[in-house]
């Protein structure tokens, strides 16, 4: 893994905490982005070479929805920067881990993502994730 490429903060409200954010980063979102699959509206924050990804339930069966009622705000995942998902994918679950998306899915700001069950790291979700090849290469099999 290379490096964390973001955290994820549940919200309650987006725009407010868009507002916090910005008042606490002295930078403001440079994008909001919504992700049906996952039932989710998520904006980003740089912060040097990071980034801070904050989400927002659009579903209540979605795992933020879930999360806020059972945890309420806070960081709900890190997330790790890899160049090859798929065979990051398979050296976990040769290690044991539980994947929770043996095939990469579409996620944010042009990623192809994956999650480790949270029960096996220590209570945290992790999340891979890899730059979408550009279009016209191969994408999600
Ligand atoms: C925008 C796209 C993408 C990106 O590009 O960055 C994202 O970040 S999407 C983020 C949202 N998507 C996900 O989180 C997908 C992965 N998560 C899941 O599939 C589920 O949330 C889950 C981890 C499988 C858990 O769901 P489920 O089994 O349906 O039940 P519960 O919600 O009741 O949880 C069971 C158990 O796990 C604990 N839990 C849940 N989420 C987390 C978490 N983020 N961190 C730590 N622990 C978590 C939950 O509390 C339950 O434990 P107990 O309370 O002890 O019962
Ligand atoms: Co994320």
């Amino acid at each position: 893994m290379n490096k964390i490429e973001h955290l994820g903060i549940a919200v309650h409200d987006l725009e407010a905490s868009n507002a916090l954010f910005e008042k606490l980063m002295g930078v403001p979102h440079y994008k909001i982005e919504e992700v049906a699959s996952e039932g989710v509206r998520t904006s980003f924050f740089k912060a040097g070479p990071n980034k801070i990804e904050l989400l927002q339930a659009t579903d209540d069966n979605s795992p933020i929805a879930k999360f806020l009622e059972k945890r309420g705000e806070g960081i709900h995942h890190i997330a790790f920067a890899v160049d090859d998902i798929a065979a990051e994918i398979e050296r976990l679950v040769q290690e044991g881990f539980t994947v929770l998306d043996t095939t990469p899915k579409k996620g944010a700001d042009n990623k192809l993502v994956a999650f480790l069950y949270p029960k096996g790291t220590n209570g945290v979700l992790i999340e891979l994730c890899q730059e979408a090849p550009a279009q016209g290469e191969e994408l999600l099999q």
